[in-house]
């Protein structure tokens, strides 16, 4: 391992920001100017829960063709609505590290937004970002990693708003558990949260993102919505945010403080699990303006960011009337599918991890005879649907619950797809669809080879399932699993364990059995999760999905757990791999860590690196032409500009050196120097070899930079930065220096 701890980096072109932005607001401020106080006030505030068709709506101003917005979940598909696409989870879409694939992902959630109508489409999210493993809600974002959850942020954001539909970034900041989640304060030190908390929402904002959530939670003392210091400060001047910040439902607590604090718009509206009629702002917000507590301007300042949004995604030409119908789905309409379910297979698959293959167990070779065992192999007997909000575990795991949910138009269960399979190759399958032991044995003593599906479930803390109030209770496998892989891997056949997981399970007592010879992660796959898990398990594709997060083998290795009153984020920058990485702990299976059925090898490092402040190129492995020192540019979306300038270009050869094709993907990961406070981030590349591709890094500003917490600002450190490309955060194949 290199160093106490690893800053990595990725590729190449993050940000095309829409030019229109300018000309969006100019037309805002002109709209604005017909508008009656009232009006205004209309468009900032939500109409009410199941007043409208969408999970929230606001008020119209016919006089400029402004509609009634539309906002609608969210973060895997379109929530309450039929003749959707379910995708895979977000943390399936960061298990693949292919920036294509999570672009092409949040393009064809766009379409199915904007075809039935939703202006609004609350996704992607970066909050929680993961730093406790059984933060319920996790599975939502991406990775355990700023790094990496800001380059999915990004392209997830590109992909939505690429077709039109207003992305919405949330929750933000510090929504890191569901326990308390309305009450706690996430009490965050300046460092921890540019670094770790808001990075991802940087690439958010640098993507022209049109609106942010605030969360339900406080942050250090005051709730998220109503907080100069997060929304002014933070997001709007120091990141120079131009979008509009809506509130979590019902997150907000106060009409002035609110107003004045930066929110720009509130939702649902009205007495959401709250006393009848309550509602902050409305007429509440009027008045205030009315008696000088809340300047106008503000009002003003709220409607023009979100009528500047509506008209810089062209959502005042021709976009489609809102037919969803959330609270009646079968008068919603039309079904908006399309070809979706090929981006979905290809997610699901892509981010299928292996974790172990002894002695090539995997790919499958037309067994003669194959037992499948658990209830995880088969659709929930009542329906995929059957528990609102995906609120149940039963059948297998394909997303998790609450309101970052979709409704499955099918679902493709492990079964049924490996059925059509042993079918085609004349594999005899004896199946146990149950979770008992007995049974699984006797099933597994019928065939060849054995394959246990298990899972862990987790969700919304609205909704508790089997004792999971949203977070879970441990971080085992759901309903005895490891008690029915031991039960079936004691009769003494080839055992291979595929895993559903919203997160890390402890795999320890699985592992000690001897008879499991390959595990499958696979993640939360979607709607097509049995035909993603059959191309992998028969090597139609080469597995090349990385862990987006560390499975540990004790759960006491994690930095924290779900507990005290307030969190003090006493961790400090040491989440996930970080702490495993600084404090010498081994993992069962590192952050970024995945097989193949073929092998990589890695050659010839090349660094080059130039001026950040606009020097010539010049090819060097020692020392660079990167000025030291703080960020310095003009600000804009994203912050200071200069940060975004690429100062370093790092190449590898990657080789395939085994028999069949296969991706890799290559990462590369940068320790600060010993002198600078140690900053840690992660990232990565995906590369698909024919035989030999060269893999490139461009190393922006940012990426060499830590935040100063006297100076306030994004610092680039004097010294020698080590720099780490290999096939996961422990797994360095090569190594080099830039010296500052
Ligand atoms: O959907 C918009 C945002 O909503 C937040 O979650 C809320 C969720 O949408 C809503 O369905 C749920 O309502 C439940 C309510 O809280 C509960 O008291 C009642 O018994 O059942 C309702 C469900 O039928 O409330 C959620 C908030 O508590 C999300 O945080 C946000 O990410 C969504 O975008």
């Amino acid at each position: 391992m290199l160093g106490a701890l690893l800053l990595p980096l990725l590729a190449a072109g993050l940000t095309e920001a829409r030019d229109s932005w300018e000309r969006a607001n100019e037309r805002a401020g002109r709209a604005l100017s017909g508008l009656s106080l009232e009006q205004k006030v209309g468009i900032v505030t939500g109409v009410g829960w199941t007043k409208g068709p969408c999970v929230g709506n606001t008020s119209p101003a016919p006089s400029i063709g402004y509609p009634s917005l539309c906002l609608q979940d969210g973060p895997l598909g379109i929530r309450f609505a039929k003749g959707v696409t379910a995708f895979p989870a977000g943390i399936q879409a960061g298990s693949t590290w292919d920036i294509n694939l999570i672009r092409e992902r949040g393009k064809a959630m766009g379409e199915e937004a904007r075809g039935l109508g939703i202006h609004v489409l609350l996704a992607p999210v970066a909050g929680p970002l993961g730093k406790i493993a059984r933060g319920g809600r996790n599975w939502e974002g991406f990775a355990a990693d700023p790094y990496l959850s800001g380059i999915a942020m990004k392209e997830t954001i590109d992909g939505i708003q690429s077709v039109g539909v207003q992305a919405c970034a949330k929750h933000w900041i510090g929504n890191e558990q569901e326990l308390r989640r309305e009450t706690i304060s996430s009490d965050i030190k300046d460092r921890e949260l540019h670094e770790l908390y808001m990075w991802p929402f940087v690439d958010a904002v640098k993507a022209d993102v049109a609106s942010v959530m605030c969360s339900y939670n406080k942050v250090n003392g005051t709730w998220a919505c109503d907080s100069d210091y997060v929304n002014n400060k933070l997001l709007k001047t120091e990141l120079g945010y131009r979008g509009y910040v809506l509130s979590d439902w019902n997150a907000q607590h106060s009409t002035v403080q609110s107003a004045n604090g930066g929110l720009d718009m509130t939702m649902p509206g009205t007495d959401f699990n709250q006393p009848p009629g309550s509602i902050y702002w409305g007429p509440n917000l009027t008045a205030a303006v009315r008696n000088g507590e809340v300047p106008e301007a503000r009002v003003n300042d709220m409607v023009r960011r979100i009528l500047a949004q509506w008209y810089a995604l062209d959502q005042d030409r021709g976009y489609p009337a809102t037919t969803i119908n959330s609270w009646n789905l079968t008068a919603g309409g039309p079904d908006v599918q399309g070809d979706h379910k090929n981006i979905a297979r290809t997610v699901a698959r892509d981010g299928i991890v292996l974790l172990k293959n002894d002695n090539n167990a995997l790919p499958l070779k037309k067994p003669s005879s194959l037992a499948i065992i658990g209830e995880d192999a088969i659709v929930n007997p009542a329906g995929p649907n059957a528990c609102p909000d995906r609120g149940c575990n039963t059948g297998t795991l394909a997303m998790g619950w609450g309101s970052g949910t979709a409704d499955f138009p099918y679902l493709v269960d492990p079964v049924s797809a490996i059925s059509r399979r042993a079918a085609a190759d004349g594999t005899t399958l004896a199946t146990s669809t149950t979770n008992d032991q007995a049974a699984g044995a006797s099933a597994a003593a019928a065939a060849s080879t054995a394959m246990v599906f298990i899972n862990a479930d987790s969700g919304e803390g609205y909704i508790t399932v089997e004792g999971n109030a949203g977070d879970r209770i441990n971080l085992d496998p759901w309903h005895s699993g490891n008690e029915l892989v031991a039960a079936v891997a004691a009769v003494g056949k080839p055992t291979i364990v595929v895993i559903h997981s919203v997160g890390p399970i402890i795999l320890e007592r699985i592992l000690a059995q001897q008879n499991v010879v390959a595990i499958v992660w696979a993640g939360l796959p979607g709607q097509e999760s049995g035909n993603a898990l059959v191309d992998v398990l028969y090597g139609d594709v080469n597995p090349s999905g990385k862990l987006p997060y560390t499975i540990a083998k004790s759960e006491s290795d994690y930095p924290t757990i779900v507990d005290a009153p307030n969190d003090p984020f006493s961790e400090g920058l040491y989440i996930d791999y970080r702490r495993f990485d600084a404090f010498n702990i081994a993992p069962r299976y590192e952050f970024g860590f995945g097989m193949s059925y073929t092998t990589f090898g890695f050659k010839d490092l090349d660094i080059s690196s130039r001026s950040a402040r606009g020097g010539n190129g010049y090819g060097n492995r020692n020392s660079s032409g990167i000025a030291a020192g703080p960020a310095t540019g003009r600000r804009g979306p994203g912050g200071r500009q200069d940060l975004f300038d690429i100062v370093a270009t790092v190449t590898a050869t990657v080789t395939n050196t085994g028999r069949v094709r296969g991706a890799e993907v290559a990462q590369l990961y940068i320790s600060l120097p010993s002198s600078a406070p140690e900053t840690p981030r992660a990232s990565s590349l995906n590369l698909r070899p024919g035989q030999s591709r060269k893999a490139t890094f461009e190393l922006r500003r940012r990426d060499l930079s830590f935040w100063d917490v006297a100076l306030q600002e994004w610092v680039v450190p004097r010294g020698n930065f080590g720099i780490q490309v290999g096939a996961s955060s422990r797994d360095a194949k090569l190594t080099g220096t830039i010296t500052v």
